[in-house]
């Protein structure tokens, strides 16, 4: 449909009050951007991800997973570009005056040092700890997707609402899980640097060992779980709005008697990225000393278990040029960062980074400021 219609029945959906969520995958060459629309305001839960449709987890507690399952949802889609006129006038723009809350610096800090501290004592190898931060807007949910979508072509872009969870939206770079047929791919996504008009950088030790720790855990707890072997590329410079990180590219296939959905997801999520190692230590930590609840910040989200229409020649001598179309299961994460939830008038945004034991709270502190440009930019008109 066009893009006019799409967002006209979005509005219509907002106002029903019924559970939705738009969104966009990164780098659709055709600006593929989809939604699903829960006929009734039920909330669905998954915890054996072996259902079809869209799943909106939290960072903690496995059995909160929200899903919209696609047979009990009407599925749209648009092809949206962004006007290019209007996405230059948008970079031009200044972001808001930076936040600066001497109490939330203070606070944070503290928490970067208690968890180096963790680390120098043996606790934990690497924890990723988090703050949030409430910013005023004037704007629409709808606006806020509207301009993501128009900043952030290679990121996942999405716009949720449940009436059990609020207003939510993002753009991650982070994939968590892709799946189709039996081949997977995943990243290992880590390691920060605002972005100075080049990508060509070099990465400090800190940043190098923060990133190595995710692929190493990733591909430890893959390991049992694939056939044959898994293939990583070496870590890269990857662009994520302002921001630049170290990515190393992780992919195989699966074996279908070791593992199913659940199993991948289980050994996946949380990755050292927005948790740490080992996990179960960094999460206690966390959890402790944190001091506010996550939420769906650092969970995860996207298409699970999807149909997918392919459609192919038979023959490619074949004059009548028949297609064949065969259908299969896709499955699409996301680890949910770069995210905020939206309420009346107030954004709340979350941001985290990586501690190591070569981490330095003010650092750490400008870290997350850098990140929370991201969302900001999108939150004026
Ligand atoms: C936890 C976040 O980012 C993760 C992903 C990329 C780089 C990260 C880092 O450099 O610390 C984090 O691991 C966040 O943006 O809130």
């Amino acid at each position: 449909m066009n893009s006019e219609d799409f967002f006209t029945k979005l509005e219509r959906q907002i106002q029903s009050g019924n559970p939705f969520v738009a969104y966009r995958n990164p780098n659709d060459k055709n600006g593929l951007t989809k939604a699903l629309l829960q006929d009734t305001e039920k909330a669905y839960k998954t915890s054996g991800f072996n259902e079809s449709g869209f799943v909106f987890a939290p960072f903690e507690n496995d059995n909160n997973a929200f899903f919209i399952p696609s047979e009990n949802a009407e599925s749209i889609t648009t092809e949206y570009f962004a006007d290019k006129d209007e996405e230059v006038k948008k970079e031009d723009q200044e972001f808001p005056p930076v936040y600066t809350n001497a109490e939330a610096k203070i606070q944070h800090e503290k928490l970067v040092q208690q968890g180096i501290e963790a680390i120098q004592t043996g606790e934990f190898k690497k924890v990723v700890v988090s703050r949030k931060e409430d910013v005023q807007t004037q704007l629409e949910a709808l606006d806020i997707f509207k301009n993501l979508l128009k900043k952030y072509e290679t990121a996942f872009v999405y716009y949720w609402f449940h009436p059990k969870t609020g207003i939510w939206l993002g753009a991650t770079p982070e994939t968590l899980l892709k799946v189709e047929r039996d081949k997977f791919k995943t990243m290992s996504l880590a390691g920060t640097q605002s972005f100075q008009g080049t990508s060509n950088v070099n990465w400090g030790e800190k940043e190098i060992e923060e990133q190595q720790i995710v692929t190493d855990s990733i591909l430890e707890n893959l390991q049992d779980k694939v056939s044959g072997t898994i293939h990583r590329s070496e870590p890269y410079t990857t662009k994520a709005g302002n921001l630049l990180h170290l990515q190393t590219d992780i992919q195989g296939i699966l074996d279908s008697e070791k593992s199913n959905l659940k199993s991948l997801i289980l050994a996946l999520h949380p990755t050292p990225a927005v948790c740490g190692l080992p996990k179960k230590n960094a999460k206690e930590f966390i959890l402790k000393n944190e001091g506010y609840n996550r939420e769906f910040y650092s969970g995860f989200l996207g298409e699970m278990n999807m149909k997918k229409e392919i459609k192919r020649n038979s023959n490619r001598r074949n004059q009548e040029n028949q297609a064949y179309a065969s259908i299969l299961k896709q499955t699409f994460l996301f680890v949910n960062l770069r995210c905020m939830k939206l309420e009346a008038g107030k954004a709340r945004l979350f941001i985290g980074g990586g501690i190591t034991k070569d981490s330095n709270p003010a650092d750490e502190w400008q870290e997350t400021v850098n990140k929370s440009h991201t969302i900001k930019s999108v939150l004026v008109k």
